[in-house]
Parts: C-alpha cells; sequence; structure tokens
C-alpha cells in the first residue's frame, strides 16, 4: 500500500493534477519548498520536508532533503523486521513513493551565455540521493522520473493500492539510465575542451528514434544523438519529403557530408555505400551535379546526393530522372520541391549550415571495446615537388581536389580527377594496385589528362606505371615508402609530375 509519497520537481507541469489524484486516494504528500508551495496554493495538503526531518531548508536550496529521517524512509527494507524496528526506534516513518526531476541542468549548459556558476548551481545533489535510495529499494518503493509514468502509476493505485513489482523495476531501471545521463552530461561539460583522453570514457545519447531495421532487415536498430549543437549534422536537418530514414541512409548521407565539407564552391557529392562514387565542383549547382552524375551514372543510382548549394528546379529535374535514396541540400527552390513531389520516395533533407563543420571525436566500435581517434580535420602538411617535373596550375587544382575526395574514400583508395570531376574512383580494396586497376577499369570517362590521388604512399613503382598507362599527367600522395625513389623514378622516365604532401589519409 502508498501511504506517503514525497514530491519534490523542477518542472511542475501536471504535478498539480497528479498530486491532487494521490491526495484524493488517500496518500499523504510531503514536499520541499517550491513544489509544497505550489500544492497548498492549490488547495492540496502539503506537509514540508523540513517539517519532517527538522531542519531548514538552507545554503539556497543546496540542502533540503539530505537527511536520514527522509533517506530512512525510503530506503528501510519493509520485509527486514531489523530495518523496520530500527526506523520505529529513531521515529522515522516510510515513504513509499518519490516523485522527483531534477534541476534543469541540460538546459543551462544549453544556454549560449551560460557561466560555469550557473551550471554549477544547477547540478542537482539532493533529488538524484532520493531517485537512488528510491530506485535501490524498489521492491517496495514507487521511484517517478518522468511525468510521461504519472497516468500509468494512477491507474495501477487506483486498481490495487499499489503498483506492481514488475512496473517498480521499471521505474528504477529508468532512474538509474537517467541519473547516469543526467551525471555524463555534468562531466562532459566540465570536461569540454579537455585535449586529453580520460581514464574511463562515459558517453551519453538521447534516442530520435527507432529505425526500421539496421544494416541489414533482420538486424535491430536506432539512432541516437549527442547532447549539443547539431550545426551541420544530419540531426539538424528537416525532412521536406520522404520515407523515415533507414539506418543504411543515415551512414550513407554522413559519409556524403564529411566529403562535402572539403569544398567551399558549388560542388555535389553522390555516395554509394559510404564510398563517393562521383564528385564534381562548377560553378552552379545543376553543372556539378551533371559532372557528378556523369562521373559514374551506374552507380548513382540508389545513391545519396549531398550538394552544398540550393537545389533548383533544373536540377531538380535531371535528377528525377534516376532513383535516389536522399537528397541533402542548404535549400530546395519552390520549383525543385514541386519537381520532387512526383518522386514521392526521395528523401529531401534541408540542413541549412550543411558546411559548418563538427568538432569532437572519431569512435569505432570494436569487440569488447572502443576506439577513440581525433577527427581527421587536417589535409595535408605540406606540398613538395619531388619529381623533375612540376605540375601545372591546373593539375594542381585538380591533385588538391582528387586528395580531398580521396580522403573519403575506404582505403586503399585511389582517386582519378579532370577539371574538378572525379573520373575514376577505386574504393577499398586490399592492395593498392588492385584500387587502381579497379578505378581505371570501371571508369565511365576518358581518363586521358586527368591527375590521381592516392590516401596512402605507393609500396612500388607498379601504381605510377599504370598510372601512366591509363594517361594521367600528375599524382598527389602523402610519400614515405622506403620505395618512394622507385615510384619518382617512374615518374620522371615517363614526364609525371608527382607531389608528396607528408599526411596520409586511411579510412576504414
Ligand atoms: N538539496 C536537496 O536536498 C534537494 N532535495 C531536492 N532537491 C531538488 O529540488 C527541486 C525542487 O525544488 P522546489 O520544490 O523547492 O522547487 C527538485 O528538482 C529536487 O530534485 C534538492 N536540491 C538540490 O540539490
Amino acid at each position: 500500500m502508498i501511504k506517503r509519497a514525497l514530491i519534490s520537481v523542477s518542472d511542475k507541469r501536471g504535478i498539480v493534477e497528479f498530486a491532487t489524484k494521490l491526495s484524493q486516494l488517500g496518500i499523504e504528500i510531503l514536499s520541499t519548498g517550491g513544489t509544497a508551495k505550489l500544492l497548498r496554493d492549490s488547495g492540496l495538503n502539503a506537509i514540508d520536508a523540513s517539517d519532517v526531518t527538522g531542519f531548514p531548508e538552507c545554503l539556497d536550496g543546496r540542502v533540503k532533503t539530505l537527511h536520514p529521517v527522509i533517506h530512512g524512509g525510503i530506503l528501510a527494507m519493509r520485509s527486514n523486521p531489523h530495518h523496520m524496528e530500527k526506523i520505529e526506534q529513531l521515529d522515522i516513518k516510510p515513504i513509499d513513493m518519490v516523485i522527483i526531476n531534477l534541476y534543469p541542468f541540460k538546459e543551462t549548459i544549453s544556454k549560449e551565455d551560460v557561466t560555469l556558476e550557473d551550471a554549477v548551481e544547477n547540478i542537482d545533489i539532493g533529488g538524484p540521493t532520493m531517485l537512488r535510495s528510491a530506485a535501490k529499494n524498489y521492491p517496495d518503493v514507487t521511484v517517478i522520473i518522468d511525468p510521461k509514468d504519472y497516468d500509468k502509476v494512477l491507474e495501477e493505485i487506483e486498481n490495487r493500492g499499489n503498483t506492481t513489482l514488475d512496473t517498480r523495476y521499471n521505474l528504477a531501471l529508468k532512474v538509474f539510465q537517467h541519473t547516469s545521463h543526467y551525471d555524463t552530461l555534468i562531466a562532459g561539460y566540465l570536461g569540454r575542451g579537455l585535449k586529453t583522453f580520460p581514464e574511463t570514457l562515459t558517453m551519453t545519447y538521447e534516442k530520435v528514434q527507432d529505425l526500421r531495421y539496421g544494416e541489414n532487415p533482420h538486424q535491430k536498430a536506432a539512432f541516437y544523438r549527442e547532447f549539443g549543437s547539431q550545426a551541420g549534422a544530419l540531426g539538424g536537418g528537416e525532412q521536406l519529403q520522404g520515407k523515415a530514414l533507414s539506418f543504411n541512409n543515415i551512414n550513407d548521407t554522413n559519409g556524403a557530408l564529411e566529403l562535402l565539407k572539403e569544398f567551399d564552391k558549388p560542388t555535389i557529392v553522390a555516395v554509394k555505400h559510404t564510398n563517393p562514387c562521383g564528385v564534381a565542383t562548377a560553378e552552379n549547382i545543376f553543372e556539378a551535379y551533371k559532372k557528378a552524375y556523369e562521373a559514374d551514372p551506374q552507380s548513382i543510382f540508389g545513391g545519396i546526393v549531398a550538394a552544398n548549394d540550393q537545389i533548383d528546379g533544373q536540377t531538380a529535374d535531371m535528377m528525377k530522372d534516376i532513383f535516389l535514396e536522399v537528397v541533402v541540400a542548404p535549400d530546395f527552390t519552390a520549383e525543385a520541391l514541386e519537381i520532387f513531389k512526383a518522386k514521392k520516395n526521395v528523401r529531401l533533407i534541408k540542413l541549412e549550415d550543411i558546411k559548418a563543420k563538427k568538432q569532437g571525436y572519431d569512435m569505432k566500435k570494436v569487440l569488447g571495446g572502443i576506439l577513440v581517434q581525433e577527427k581527421d580535420d587536417a589535409l595535408l602538411e605540406e606540398i613538395k615537388t619531388v619529381t623533375e617535373k612540376a605540375p601545372s596550375e591546373k593539375e594542381m587544382e585538380d591533385l588538391l581536389f582528387a586528395f580531398k575526395v580521396v580522403k573519403h574514400v575506404k582505403s586503399n583508395a585511389i582517386v582519378l580527377v579532370k577539371d574538378q570531376q572525379t573520373v575514376a574512383i577505386g574504393p577499398g580494396q586490399v592492395s593498392r594496385i588492385w584500387a587502381l586497376d579497379n578505378a581505371v577499369k570501371n571508369a565511365h570517362l576518358d581518363l586521358k589528362g586527368s591527375v590521381l590521388a592516392s590516401d596512402a604512399f605507393f609500396p612500388f613503382r607498379d601504381c605510377v606505371d599504370a598510372a601512366y598507362k591509363a594517361g594521367v599527367t600528375a599524382i598527389i600522395q602523402p610519400g614515405g615508402s622506403i620505395k618512394d625513389e622507385d615510384s619518382i623514378k617512374a615518374c620522371n622516365e615517363v614526364g609525371i609530375g608527382m607531389v608528396f604532401t607528408g599526411m596520409r589519409h586511411f579510412k576504414h
């Protein structure tokens, strides 16, 4: 039977209605300062926690409920005669239900002008302490952290005088999930800007949505977002059309966005299975799309297209000729939206700040652990010409374009570019020459006069020889192989200009 409840809430929405029902059910209500006042002002009979503890609330509310009379009342195991004898001796009365929500720490640190003092003052101490006491003693105590649970709990009390053990267990679990989320936000805020990797790593995410399935239909999945600004991330976008995003849509679109952020001029990135299949820069987004499409008209089918400028009617008109899973852009003209109406299955995402770069770490789940590293947000250390011939200015522009793209292709990766357009991409091979051979073999455009980028050094001269055969005139690569001289010699023999960047970009 629930006889006494303690209510202490920061977010007071719905609490008067809930407390009124509890009161009508004959449950005695204890409460803290602001909550008690609200309940009394609403005509309810609420006993101040300070009257129960015999201690006034003090230190600007830092100490209200931190007292053995409160915690003994919550923690005493009703099935343990020693506990019950003890609390009786100490004149502590059981508290059977605890209804709490915490100081708004997350909302406070979300404010742009938040000060450290403000944030610290919004770290709730007494609330989580009571929540933990009540959740630990779930066999006897009902604990509510979420107003969404008010109705279910009321229904059970109305029907049987108490909640079920099952409900109390689930509410307790919810509490520990909530308090660990709350504490992780605090640790994250206080540790913000630290460049070291902490001894223990706690992360917290909030569910955005359940997904229909994961990478494959037999895998269940959900999408979670991290705390903080979603600027430039998919979570900050607005879906204008189409079915809900799938697991693969989110993963692929993310891959497209990361690559797109390398460019300022109007650029299109088309992605398939997280690898780019066509990337192009042009004077406007239509020309860029045309070039990205022509780079590989086969693979773009069913792919993801990301644009860093508004999609207009002309571009939408061309896009509608094939099936695309997702089109993400900072905006769409009214004409473009009208055209896409005929292609209901295309998911359109408006992401205004698509160029915004994200800080933070990269993480990769491995069996039994997680790898954490800084984001790969640099491009190169230097540009050093290592051959007799230096690349021309135009070749240099294309080399840099190619190096930006190859950075985002799964290793081993080779990218060929001509006129700011990928003309061949060789992703994810276990041998570098295979990546090059695949790129050349599957190219849709003429490779004569193209330039080549490699994500890591050439272990042998074979890549230079194959590149020359394909029509490549200049190469960009990190350098650093003990056989660099062999590749340089191969370039000099055929008049290819090669530059080293001093920076490798493996991506797996
Ligand atoms: N210090 C304490 O003993 C204490 N006990 C409860 N609180 C919190 O005080 C808030 C409610 O305060 P009020 O009822 O005065 O508006 C709740 O968010 C509750 O979690 C406390 N405040 C923070 O630590």
